[in-house]
């Protein structure tokens, strides 16, 4: 839903960030590639020690350039279907690392194995999230849709982590993982909804 909301915004913010970068000869792919790099670092090094607010700010420092790769393309006329592929499968490594680290914290040092569970919950939701359109557009379909897109689910998990840490406040977090396990759920649905309809509508439906 963010992506849908705040894009246009959010390119006229990172937009002379973008810039920059070009001037300086940087790629879209380096940027991809790093920032990948700094939110499994802000994720790995951190989270599962327990110093989640830390780890959002380090993250927060990166995953921008998940927005701030694809103005480089557009404005550089450097857009390619590597270039997508990479920002794909790279966010994925990056998802996993922040979903990750929190399991690897509650399953260790923080002992609590409903906080773990539904950590790995949202870890897991989220990947089939991004799998079930990837898979749809594979065949010619589309899956754009959702009420947790990446946005929405890295906004909530970092937020609720850095809040949760400042205050002290285990349920905080917990509650948001909840949340956000269902509504993962519910964007899967939603995109094998709207690939089912337009297989019927293209009669490409077995028996
Ligand atoms: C007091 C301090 C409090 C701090 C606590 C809060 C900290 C955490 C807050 C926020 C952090 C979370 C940020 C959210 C993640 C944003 C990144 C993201 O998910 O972006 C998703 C999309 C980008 O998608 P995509 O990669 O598909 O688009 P691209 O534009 O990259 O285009 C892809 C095409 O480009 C080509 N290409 C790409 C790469 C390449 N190498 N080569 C290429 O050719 C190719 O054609 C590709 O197909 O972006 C969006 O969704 C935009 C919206 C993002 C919304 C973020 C909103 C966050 C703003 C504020 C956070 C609220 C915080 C509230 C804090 C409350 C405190 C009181
Ligand atoms: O929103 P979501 O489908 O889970 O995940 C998205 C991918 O589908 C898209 O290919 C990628 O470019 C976005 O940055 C985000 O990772
Ligand atoms: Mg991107
Ligand atoms: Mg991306």
């Amino acid at each position: 839903m963010l992506n849908r909301l705040l894009r246009a915004s959010m390119t006229k913010i990172l937009g002379p960030i973008a810039h920059l970068f070009l001037r300086l000869g940087i790629s879209p792919d380096i940027v991809t590639i790093v920032g990948t790099v700094g939110v499994c670092v802000g994720a790995l090094a951190f989270f599962p020690r327990g110093e989640m607010w830390v780890g959002v700010l380090v993250i927060t420092a990166f995953v921008f350039s998940d927005n701030v790769d694809g103005i480089m393309a557009r404005e550089s006329g450097r857009s390619s279907k590597w270039g997508a592929y990479l920002d794909s499968t790279l966010d994925r490594i990056g998802d996993s690392a922040i979903f990750g680290g929190l399991v690897l914290f509650y399953a260790g040092r923080g002992n609590n194995q409903l906080m773990a569970g539904l950590a790995l919950a949202c870890l897991i939701l989220g990947s089939v999230v991004s799998y079930a359109k990837a898979r749809a557009e594979g065949l010619g379909y589309t899956a754009n849709v959702g009420i947790a897109e990446r946005a929405d689910r890295l906004v909530a998990v970092l937020v609720a982590a850095f809040f949760a840490d400042v205050f002290d406040s285990t349920v905080l977090l917990g509650v948001v993982l909840g949340l956000l396990a269902v509504a993962s759920f519910i964007t899967v649905l939603q995109r094998m909804l709207t690939v089912r309809k337009q297989a019927l509508a293209s009669g490409e439906v077995g028996a």
